[in-house]
């Protein structure tokens, strides 16, 4: 299958959706379960491939001399958290991933492990995968500063490997600090795992103390960043009565992405928690809204995309760090909102951006084809656009990455058609 046709479905919306489950707190808590040698009860864990390959990587366990590759694919946080994990545990790996994989910056956590005592080359380009691990004789050194404004990956990593070094360690970060609420749940898996970590906001430094992982059950909560989606279908939904209950959400989530909630009120949508988890309906609309998406990067796409559609006046910042994930996410949105008639554009030079709506401009035939970039939140953030109008989203499995079921759950509201090669029209 090389594309989908979406298109709207008549009748009222209507709809349940499991949703699958966080592949961020699943990736923390696999590595936090590592670091206890496998004694936690995990419960609800993400079938996105990235939590898929991490399980499969953290399974193969450690090599008997020479250094065995793990090829983590796409998968960010698999990159850095294993890096780390591998690191500190004196595992020989060849850490490797995608051809994107090897273009997104590594140097900043690779430097830091060094400094704590990380014998780690790069197989390639200065600062990049494929990285080499070579062994870990600890330091001694205990405090690092890191910068926060290029990755929290890097800082997560540090700081659920830090309980297993001599001293602990005590994170001083600098300069703007973007994804924290990323670092938040970090810190707080860590701690409900046993782990005395002291976070200081103000002077914006962190100390873990050096004290092992308690095993413990965990649960982990649906996805967020999966919700979104369904956010903004029910924002496109043209019928009034529309109502999607997604399951398995809270309303105190460790995910920052649960801002969207806040987000969408803006753009149509009500909340309402129950026992289930959330049930989404209409409210009327802003006709502007303004976001800084410094602390949810991943929920750009989908908001963008929304305001395009439903003529809702957008203006983001803090997108910078779109520009390394799975693809250039500002290049690819602002290249694929032109085939739906609207704009992203660069206003200022200090990152603010607009999304301008020209819609009305693009006929109904022939069918937008939208490129996906190897990027799940490309193809989910324009498969709303079929609430309103027929759209192609061109190579659909890679929602696989975060939401393999996304399909499925997607046919409860369009019609969703799978396209083979050549017959796009
Ligand atoms: O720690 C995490 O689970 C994540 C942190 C964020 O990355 P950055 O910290 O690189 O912004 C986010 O975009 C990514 O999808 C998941
Ligand atoms: C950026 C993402 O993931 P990662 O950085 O872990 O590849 C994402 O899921 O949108």
């Amino acid at each position: 299958m090389n594309a989908v046709r979406l298109s709207p479905a008549p009748g009222p919306v209507r709809a349940t959706i499991p949703l699958a489950s966080s592949k961020s707190e699943s990736n923390r808590a696999l590595i936090l379960d590592a670091l206890t040698g496998f004694r936690c009860d995990l419960r609800n864990l993400s079938t996105a491939r990235d939590t898929q390959t991490m399980i499969r990587l953290l399974k193969a366990g450690a090599s008997t001399g020479l250094p065995d590759t793990a090829d983590v694919l796409d998968a960010g946080t698999t990159m850095r958290f294993l890096t780390a994990y591998f690191a500190v545990t004196g595992q020989p790996k060849i850490m490797t991933g995608t051809p994107r994989m090897c273009e997104r910056p590594i140097g900043i956590l690779v430097d830091a492990l060094r400094t704590l005592g990380a014998d780690i080359t790069y197989l390639n380009n200065e600062g990049y995968p494929p990285l080499q691990l070579n062994g870990f004789s600890a330091s001694g050194q205990h405090t690092l500063s890191i910068r926060g404004d290029v990755s929290s990956q890097y800082i997560s990593a540090l700081l659920m490997i830090a309980p297993a070094l001599p001293q602990g360690l005590t994170l001083t970060l600098t300069g703007p600090i973007g994804s924290r609420p990323y670092i938040e749940m970090t810190i707080a898996q860590m701690v409900y795992f046993g782990a005395d970590v002291q976070a200081n906001w103000d002077e914006r430094t962190i100390t873990v103390a050096p004290q092992p992982y308690t095993p413990k059950p965990y649960q982990i909560e649906s996805d967020w960043s999966g919700a979104s989606y369904w956010y903004s279908v029910v924002a496109l939904s043209g019928d009034p009565d529309t109502t999607i209950d997604l399951l398995g959400l809270k309303p105190q989530s460790l995910q920052g992405d649960s801002a969207i909630v806040e987000i969408m009120r803006a753009l149509g949508v009500e909340s309402t928690f129950t026992d289930q988890g959330v049930r989404l309906t209409r409210r009327p609309a802003e006709s502007a809204l303004s976001w800084d998406f410094t602390d949810c990067p991943d929920l750009a796409q989908t908001v963008a995309v929304c305001a395009a559609v439903s003529g809702v006046a957008l203006t983001l910042t803090g997108i910078e760090s779109l520009k390394i994930k799975e693809t250039d996410r500002v290049l690819a949105l602002q290249t694929e909102l032109q085939k739906l008639g609207a704009e992203l554009v660069e206003v200022e030079s200090n990152h603010r951006y607009e999304v301008r709506s020209l819609t009305g401009a693009v006929p109904e035939s022939p069918t937008p084809v939208i490129d996906t970039y190897d990027d799940h939140r490309m193809a989910m953030a324009f498969a709303p656009v079929a609430m309103q109008r027929s759209v192609m989203i061109e190579e659909p499995g890679v929602v696989a990455k975060s939401y393999p079921s996304f399909w499925e759950d997607m046919a409860k509201v369009v019609t969703v058609e799978p396209l083979a090669e050549g017959t796009k029209a």
